[in-house]
């Protein structure tokens, strides 16, 4: 990016929004503003349609009807959005440290270099581990680790607190509250409390 995230001046944005797969309809006539240095906590039982929300918002699935938009977005600055879906996309025999080397030449590395954002999500220790032998919890930092490297002002976050420890969860409340004063935008699918503030809720119905 060639603007620092501390200008960004953006506003996710949807309007009449429906999503889901072929003739089925998960959620319809979605409305939202996210600006700049806010976001949303997408709430709602299983199966409600929170992951198909975030694939339609990152661009991997077509909406079913209504507009995306992210103003204020020059294309020039590259990519915006990091969708971090509720699996790892972790490969087992790539080292901790190599898995995140991966991610960084696919997005790029505008952010912290790989060595401090594995300190930072307390994976240093474990950089040269074949990263199959993560726990659950620690596949989660890692993938926390993934955002730090590469700079993008939207993320979309499936489930980013599951199996996460206390300490695990203070951490990426902490990512989070960075993020949005930098003036980035996260939108989150949870089932779990995320004690921040500037997140609003947005909760989707039953599934048909
Ligand atoms: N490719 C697909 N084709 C058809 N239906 C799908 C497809 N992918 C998911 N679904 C269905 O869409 C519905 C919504 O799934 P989604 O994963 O968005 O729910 P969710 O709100 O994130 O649920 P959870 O709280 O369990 O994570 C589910 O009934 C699911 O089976």
């Amino acid at each position: 990016m060639t603007r620092g995230q501390a200008q960004l001046r953006l506003s996710l944005e949807a309007q009449g929004l429906a999503c889901g797969y072929g003739e089925t309809a998960l959620a319809t006539d979605l409305s939202f503003t996210v600006p700049s240095g806010s976001g949303l906590l997408l709430r709602g039982p299983n199966g409600a349609g929170k992951s198909t929300l975030l694939l339609t918002l990152a661009g991997l699935l077509q909406p079913l009807a209504g507009q995306i938009a992210l103003v204020g977005h020059d294309p020039d600055d590259g990519p915006a959005i990091h969708h971090c879906g509720h699996r790892n996309a972790v490969r087992a025999r790539l080292t901790v440290r190599q898995t995140l080397d991966f991610w960084a030449d696919i997005n790029g590395r505008n952010g912290i270099d790989a060595a401090a954002a594995l300190d930072r999500v307390g994976l240093a220790r474990i950089a040269g581990l074949d990263a199959g032998y993560l726990s659950a919890g620690q596949q989660r930092r890692l993938v926390l680790a993934r955002l730090l490297v590469s700079r993008r002002p939207v993320w979309l976050l499936d489930e980013p607190s599951a199996a996460l420890d206390a300490d695990g969860q203070a951490l990426l409340e902490a990512l989070l509250d960075a993020h949005l004063d930098a003036g980035g935008i996260a939108i989150i699918a949870t089932h779990d409390a995320i004690a921040v503030e500037r997140l609003r809720t947005l909760t989707l119905g039953v599934a048909a």
